[in-house]
C-alpha cells in the first residue's frame, strides 16, 4: 500500500510529490491510531484481538510450537456474550500493532480488573475450553514462540501490566483514564498525563580478547550463564552505566565499548535492554564476584562458548561435559550478543 503526499521542503513553499512507502505509511496511520479516539474505535471493527488471562497469553499448541490465536471483533462480542458481558469491555484492549494493510492488532486481558470497567475477571478455565487454547505464562512460552509473535506478546504483555498498574494518579489518588490506543492515561481531576515507560537496561559481553566473561544470578535456570546486565541509574550515559555495572558486579575496569543492537524485554517489567561488546585492560582479568548480585561469574573460551550454542534444550541434566553450561534462549539479545562475540572470534582465527 502507498500514497502520494506533499512535502514541504526546509520551510519553503513548494511540495514536492513523492511515493510513500509501505513503512512510511504504516507508521502514520499506527500514530493516528494512538493520537485519535474514533480512528482507534473504527480499527477494532476490522481489528484483530490478541487475548490475556492475568498477563498470560492464550496460545494454542502445535507440535513443539505455540501458535498465537486472534479473534475479529464479531468473534470477540460473542465470546463475551457467552459470558454475560457486553462488548463495552473491548474498550479496555490496548493497540499493539498493525499489518502493512493496516490491519489493526489489538490486546485484551479477561483476567484483570479495571478500575475504570465494571467489568470482573472472566473464569481462566472455561475460556480455556470454549476457546480451545491455554493461557500460557509467557516466559514458560518464551523456547516455543517464533519472533514475530514473541515481539508482538512481549509489547501486549509490558502495555497491559502498566495500564493494570497506573489506574490512579500518584499526585491526586483519582482513577485515571485511558485513551482507546492504549498509548497514554490521563488523571480525570488535574489531567496529568501518564505514558508507558520501559528502564533502560545495559547487557554487556566483557571479552579480554580470548575469552568471554559469562554469569549468574540465583535466581537464574540451574546451570544457566549471561552477560552482564543492570539497570541504568538516573543521570547515567549507557557509557557510565556500562562501565558502572561491570565493576560493581564483577570489579573489572573496561578499556573499549562498543554499541551492538537493543531489545524490549517485557520481564519483570518493561525494559529496554541495550546491549555492548566490551573489552577489558589487558592484564586485568582477575574476577572478583560481588555475591551480593551475582552467585557466580567466570571466564569462558571459544571452544566452550561455541560449544554451549550448539546444545539443544533447556536442562543440563543430560549435559556430561566437565563445565557443562547452558546460555540464554534465541530471543534474549544475551544470545545474540554471544553468538555475534562466537562468529567473530571464529572469523578471526581464520588462516590468512
Ligand atoms: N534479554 C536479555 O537477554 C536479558 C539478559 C539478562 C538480563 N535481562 C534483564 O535485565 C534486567 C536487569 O538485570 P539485573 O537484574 O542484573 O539488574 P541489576 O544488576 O541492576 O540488579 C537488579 C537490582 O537493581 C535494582 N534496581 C535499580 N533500578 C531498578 C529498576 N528500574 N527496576 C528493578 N530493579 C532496579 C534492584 O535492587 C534490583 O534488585 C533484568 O530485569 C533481566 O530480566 C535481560
Ligand atoms: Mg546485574
Amino acid at each position: 500500500m502507498s500514497l502520494y503526499c506533499g512535502i514541504a521542503f526546509r520551510g519553503k513553499s513548494f511540495c514536492c510529490y513523492r511515493l510513500l512507502s509501505t513503512y512510511v505509511t504504516k507508521s502514520r496511520y499506527l500514530f493516528e491510531l494512538k493520537e485519535d479516539d474514533d480512528t482507534c474505535r473504527k480499527a477494532q471493527q476490522t481489528g484483530a484481538f490478541y487475548l490475556f488471562h492475568s498477563l498470560a497469553p492464550l496460545l494454542q499448541p502445535s507440535g513443539h510450537q505455540h501458535l498465537v490465536p486472534r479473534l475479529n471483533l464479531l468473534e470477540l462480542e460473542r465470546l463475551l456474550g457467552k459470558f454475560g458481558q457486553d462488548a463495552q469491555r473491548i474498550e479496555d484492549s490496548v493497540l499493539i500493532g498493525c499489518s502493512e494493510q493496516h490491519e489493526a492488532w489489538f490486546a485484551l486481558d479477561l483476567g484483570l480488573n479495571s478500575s475504570s470497567s465494571t467489568y470482573a475477571s472472566l473464569p481462566k478455565s472455561e475460556l480455556e475450553t470454549e476457546l480451545k487454547g491455554s493461557f500460557v505464562e509467557l516466559r514458560k512460552a518464551l523456547f516455543q514462540l517464533n519472533p514475530v509473535d514473541s515481539s508482538l506478546l512481549f509489547t501486549a504483555q509490558s502495555l497491559l501490566r502498566w495500564h493494570d498498574g497506573h489506574q490512579f494518579c500518584s499526585r491526586s489518588g483519582q482513577p485515571t483514564k485511558k485513551n482507546m490506543a492504549g498509548s497514554k492515561r490521563v488523571c480525570s481531576s488535574n489531567k496529568i498525563i501518564y505514558y508507558p515507560q520501559m528502564a533502560p537496561v545495559v547487557i554487556t559481553l566483557v571479552s579480554d580478547g580470548t575469552r568471554c566473561l559469562l554469569a549468574r544470578q540465583h535466581s537464574f535456570p540451574k546451570g544457566l550463564y549471561s552477560a552482564l546486565a543492570g539497570f541504568c541509574d538516573i543521570g547515567e550515559s549507557v557509557e557510565d552505566a556500562v562501565r558502572r555495572e561491570v565493576a560493581e558486579e564483577v570489579g573489572l575496569e573496561l578499556e573499549r565499548l562498543q554499541y551492538s543492537a537493543s531489545q524490549h524485554w517485557p520481564f519483570p517489567n518493561s525494559s529496554l535492554m541495550i546491549a555492548c561488546h566490551a573489552t577489558v585492560k589487558p592484564g586485568q582479568t582477575e574476577i572478583q564476584v560481588n555475591l551480593r548480585e551475582l552467585e557466580a561469574a567466570a571466564w569462558f573460551s571459544y571452544a566452550e562458548v561455541a560449544a554451549a550454542l550448539k546444545r539443544k534444550g533447556t536442562s543440563i541434566q543430560q549435559q556430561n561435559q566437565s563445565f557443562p553450561f547452558l546460555l540464554p534462549p534465541k530471543l534474549a539479545i544475551a544470545h545474540q550478543l554471544i553468538k555475534e562475540w562466537v562468529e567473530k572470534h571464529a572469523c578471526s582465527s581464520l588462516p590468512n
